[in-house]
């Protein structure tokens, strides 16, 4: 089966969103993931249309709170029909369960419960912030495989993390967990505010279950294109 390329509608209105879908190909094979610029603008009508449009869809809110207040937004979300959603690992694991939990009661009888990524350390955190701003005693790829396993206990079904620590995350987490990679550029591509950055080509070697891409696929003068040449290394 092929492995997803969501491209992350980040943008900032329904007419630029509509525009790049309408670029991007037919809906039944193309993933989207929706963030907070087009969801806080446009809300649950947009999703609910992309779902019934046939797009696999990610809604990525990166829910983060206490376990009451996760519980009941999850909650929401899951009446949405979406396939994926987010919450930061590091809100522990009782804030992760009660996530897992409101996706659970929310979804409508029949319907397969939306799967819970838990972010780990963003793409764009270096090492150096690591250390020096969040004070984190260890290095990033053993920060990144402690929070998955704490999610992973939780009950998340996977983990979004950079594909640099994808390789050592099968190792000591196991295959049978999702690791979907952002920071993904082609060589050709600049950083912009990622820095823990790969090739579609690097994340498929070292083992990732699906690439989020937003920039390189959305600024380019033809995302299609690009679209299709991300997936194409990929899968
Ligand atoms: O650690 C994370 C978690 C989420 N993201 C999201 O992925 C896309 C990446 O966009 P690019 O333009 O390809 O950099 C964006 O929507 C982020 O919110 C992430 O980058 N890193």
């Amino acid at each position: 089966m092929e492995k997803p390329v969501f491209v992350a509608l980040d943008v900032a209105n329904q007419t630029e969103a509509e525009t790049l879908l309408q670029q991007l190909g037919k809906p039944q094979q193309t993933a989207v993931k929706v963030g907070m610029e087009l969801f806080y603008h446009l809300g649950n009508s947009f999703v609910e249309y992309l779902t019934q449009q046939g797009y696999q869809v990610f809604l990525d809110l990166k829910l983060h709170d206490i376990p009451n207040t996760v519980y009941h937004g999850a909650k929401q979300l899951a009446a949405l029909g979406i396939q994926y959603t987010t919450v930061h690992a590091l809100g522990g694991s009782e804030m992760i369960k009660a996530t897992k939990d409101g996706l659970i009661d929310g979804t409508a009888q029949g319907q397969a419960v939306p799967k819970l990524l838990a972010v780990t350390e963003l793409t764009s955190i270096s090492d150096e912030v690591l250390q020096n701003e969040q004070n984190c005693r260890l290095p990033m790829k053993a920060q990144v495989i402690s929070l998955a396993k704490t999610a992973k206990k939780a009950g998340a079904d996977g983990v979004i993390c950079s594909p640099l620590e994808v390789q050592a995350l099968r190792e000591q987490v196991g295959d049978d967990f999702l690791y979907i990679t952002p920071g993904i550029r082609l060589s050709q591509n600049n950083h912009d505010d990622q820095t823990r950055i790969a090739t579609p080509a690097k994340a498929k070697t070292w083992g990732a279950s699906g690439l989020v891409v937003g920039r390189p696929i959305t600024q380019a003068s033809n995302p299609s294109d690009v679209y299709q040449l991300i997936k194409k290394e990929f899968n």
